[in-house]
């Protein structure tokens, strides 16, 4: 493959700015029929997301992605949503009784606006299984599907009927598949979105490796309609981690999906546990991500998000600090 770079390689270039105030620039996207205030949704991790800030977020005009690892929960999730006259947007795996979660919800007339299909290795006969049977019970719903990170595996899950795929082997802070299996797209993930969304027909997520509101404006040059993010939306008041204090200083923890310490088990496990500095509420860092990007389409001479969409770009290896390497 040629043209490899990550976020930290690429600095966008400027056009000539057509707004008086960063205020006029819109930074509201489109996903499955509904338009969010940012294109940027909060990773569906359970020290990330929980009820709460779903329906914060949702009340807001934010999109959001409900974790599946309180299985038991989601369908009296939805049915809350539902009466709250909000969004209803959920995760699956792929597992014998994920089959039965579909069709109890059938069953019981509760069609969830967005289920995600979250797995490590996406571009499997598991996913696409997954996608023609929710497809097939609830063909309303708008279907996430991944992790995948290629065109190929793009290509595959757009046929089986995915909506939207979802693009990042490996580039998650938390992460440790590159370490354990050799495979992934952490360090090219910015590359592997761009190839990904030239093969894409659909809606591309670019999920992981954000650290800097400067790399969501990124993503969505290189061909992303939404952008997934953990580590930054970690630590937060509302965030669902333990607060920790060490030295003085509070801290909350963030961990992987599949960290042993999710898992209850030491199995397959390519995720670690880490603490991340108390950051205060989740509201400001939105604001400030909002500002940043109607910042971003300012630099991109534009009003809205369309106009980052065609900047011209170059590669300097390393032209901006990496926030992983303190
Ligand atoms: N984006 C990323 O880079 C990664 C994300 N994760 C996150 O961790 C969580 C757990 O993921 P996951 O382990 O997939 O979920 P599950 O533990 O629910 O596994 C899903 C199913 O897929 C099978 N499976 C998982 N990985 C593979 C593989 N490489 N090859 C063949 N079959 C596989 C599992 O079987 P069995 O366990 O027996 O193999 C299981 O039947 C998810 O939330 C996922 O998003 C995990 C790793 C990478
Ligand atoms: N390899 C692993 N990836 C994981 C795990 N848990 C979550 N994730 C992925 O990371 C992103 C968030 O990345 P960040 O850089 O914004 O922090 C998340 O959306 C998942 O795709 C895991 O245990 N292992």
């Amino acid at each position: 493959m040629e043209n490899i770079f990550d976020y930290e390689d690429i600095q966008l270039i400027p056009r000539k700015c057509v707004v008086n105030s960063r205020s006029e620039c819109d930074t509201t996207t489109t996903l499955g029929g509904h338009s969010f205030k940012l294109p940027v949704v909060p990773a569906n991790m359970q020290t990330i997301i929980d009820e709460k800030i779903a329906i914060t977020l949702a009340e807001n005009g934010y999109f959001y992605i409900m974790h599946r690892f309180e299985a038991e929960k989601r369908a009296d999730f939805i049915r809350d949503m539902k009466s709250r006259d909000l969004i209803a947007s959920i995760s699956v795996g792929v597992k014998a009784e994920e089959y039965q979660f579909v069709e109890k919800l059938v069953a019981e007339q509760l069609v969830p606006e967005y289920i995600t299909i979250d797995i490590a290795h996406g571009h499997s006969d598991a996913v696409i299984e997954m996608i023609q049977h929710i497809k097939n019970h609830l063909p309303e719903t708008f279907v996430i599907a991944g992790n995948v990170g290629t065109p190929e595996a793009v290509k595959d899950l757009e046929e089986a009927g995915a909506d939207a795929t979802k693009v990042g082997i490996g580039p998650g802070k938390v992460c440790i598949t590159k370490i354990k299996t050799g495979f992934g797209t952490g360090g090219w993930q910015l590359a592997a979105v761009k190839a990904c969304a030239e093969a894409a027909t659909k809606p591309i997520i670019a999920d992981g490796g954000i650290r800097t509101n400067g790399d969501i404006a990124k993503s969505i040059r290189f061909g992303a309609t939404m952008v997934m993010v953990g580590s930054l939306f970690a630590g937060h008041e509302e965030s669902p981690g333990e607060m920790v204090e060490k030295d003085g200083v509070l801290y909350k923890e963030y961990f992987g999906s599949a960290s042993e310490f999710q898992k209850g088990e030491k199995k397959n496990v390519e995720g670690k546990k880490m603490i991340v500095e108390y950051k205060g509420q989740l509201q400001d860092t939105l604001t400030e991500m909002e500002q940043d990007l109607q910042s971003s389409i300012s630099y991109a001479g534009g009003t809205t998000l369309d106009a980052i969409r065609e900047v011209d770009y170059v590669v300097v290896k390393n032209s901006i600090f990496n926030g992983d390497r303190n």
